[in-house]
This record gives structure tokens, C-alpha cells and sequence, in this order.
């Protein structure tokens, strides 16, 4: 089982592209991820079950993995049938919805994370969109608090940058769990500021690896 210690203060890179884009390639995204390790990433997040072995397969780094299916509601590896098809992809973190809404399959977020224990090796991420979620996900037996749903879940205001608040609210209740704080990491100046505001790692996707919106970013700012 994965040593979570070995992410301490680390950058962890998303390596993602969405249905339709020209990216969308299980090889595209395993030369993505082998080159944000050799940028210095410490693990790479990496969603879909073709994704997620192809890069298992060409990087060393440890591999958080998830199943999106859907895009409204619990779409993040929604059931427990997602989480073990992620882990026997190959993912040594799975990472899946965490907040307190109803799973399509009827399981709690508790025999969620228990069966996944039980039925693979990987540890568990939950994606938090909360404090009181953290709160919940940390009962429910998660390994890992991640922030990824700050934003969407209706709770918190999608801010322009990370979620500093809220970062700073659930490390502040001191959960005992790694804090991961994913979520509009746009700058290495923000990545650091997460840290700052209590986050023990940080996952930046596209300010990263996702070119369509990076380029979206400068033509708007020359735009007259
Ligand atoms: C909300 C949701 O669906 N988040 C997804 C989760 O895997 C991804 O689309 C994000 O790219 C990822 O969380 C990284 O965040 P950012 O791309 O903002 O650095």
C-alpha cells in the first residue's frame, strides 16, 4: 500500500481531457503524465479506465485514479463498481465523489470506502465540496480530503483561484487525513498559497495539461 507520506508538500498533476477533444487518447495522456514527472510532479491524477493502466504503465509515480460518468451530480467514480474497476485499472489512490449527496448505487460513502479496502489495495480519496463533507468523508473512513468539488456543489462560491477559505476552515478542524487542495490552481503562486493555508499536497490539472483553455486564457487577455 502506497506511503501517503511521500506526498508531503508535493505537486500532484492532473492529466485529463474531456469527451470530444482532440487529447482524448489513453497514449496523449500517458505523454502528458511522463512529462509532468519529468517537470517534477510527485503522482498524477488520471481519469477513465484506459488512462488510468496506460499511464500505469508508463510512469513510476503513484497514480490517483477516477471514473467520471456523467457530468451533473455525483459523476466523480459515482459507485462502488467505478472505484474497484479504478483500482484494478491500476490506480493506487482512487479518488471519487465524497460529498454527502445520495449514490446512484444506494451506498453510503462508509460502505463505499470499506468495500473498496476490502476488495483492492488502493487507498481512498474523497472529493470533498465542503468543511462538512471533510467532516462526513473523514467518518466515513476516507484515506484523503480532497477540496476538487469547492465550487460545484452548491456550498461554497466557485471562486476565481483555489478555495483559500475553505482550505484553511478544514485544516483548522484538524481531521487527521491528508488535505489535498484541487480546484482552479492557477498560478505556482496559488499552489504555494495552498500550502500555506494548510494543504498537504496540491493537484493542478489545467493550468497544466489542458492547452484548449490555457490558450483561451491569452487570446482573451489580447483580445481588443
Ligand atoms: C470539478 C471536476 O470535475 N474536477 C475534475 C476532477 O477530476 C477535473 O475536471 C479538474 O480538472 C481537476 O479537479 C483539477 O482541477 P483544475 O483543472 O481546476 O486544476
Amino acid at each position: 500500500m502506497l506511503n501517503l507520506q511521500t506526498l508531503r508538500s508535493s505537486l500532484i498533476v492532473s492529466c485529463q481531457a474531456y469527451p470530444g477533444e482532440p487529447m482524448r487518447d489513453p497514449q496523449t495522456t500517458a505523454q502528458v503524465a511522463q512529462s509532468a514527472v519529468i517537470g517534477g510532479a510527485a503522482a498524477v491524477r488520471v481519469q477513465g479506465l484506459s488512462d488510468i493502466a496506460r499511464v500505469r504503465s508508463a510512469v513510476e509515480v503513484p497514480i490517483i485514479g477516477l471514473w467520471k460518468d456523467g457530468h451533473d451530480g455525483v459523476f466523480i467514480t459515482p459507485t462502488l463498481h467505478h472505484a474497484l474497476a479504478c483500482a484494478g485499472a491500476g490506480a493506487h489512490i482512487v479518488a471519487l465523489d465524497g460529498t454527502r449527496r445520495e449514490r446512484p448505487d444506494g451506498l453510503s460513502l462508509a460502505q463505499t470506502i470499506a468495500s473498496v479496502h476490502e476488495g483492492s489495495n488502493a487507498l481512498v480519496m474523497a472529493d470533498c465540496g465542503s468543511a462538512a463533507d471533510a467532516v462526513a468523508a473523514a467518518e466515513a473512513g476516507a484515506d484523503i480530503i480532497g477540496t476538487t468539488l469547492a465550487g460545484y456543489t452548491g456550498e461554497r462560491p466557485k471562486t476565481d483561484g483555489p478555495d483559500l477559505e475553505l482550505l484553511a476552515e478544514i485544516a483548522a478542524l484538524d481531521l487527521g487525513l491528508p488535505l489535498i487542495a484541487e480546484g482552479r490552481i492557477h498560478t505556482p503562486a496559488q499552489g504555494r498559497a495552498a500550502l500555506d493555508a494548510g494543504a498537504f499536497a496540491v493537484v493542478v490539472g489545467t493550468a497544466i495539461t489542458h492547452p484548449a483553455t490555457i490558450t483561451g486564457w491569452f487570446a482573451d487577455a489580447l483580445a481588443p
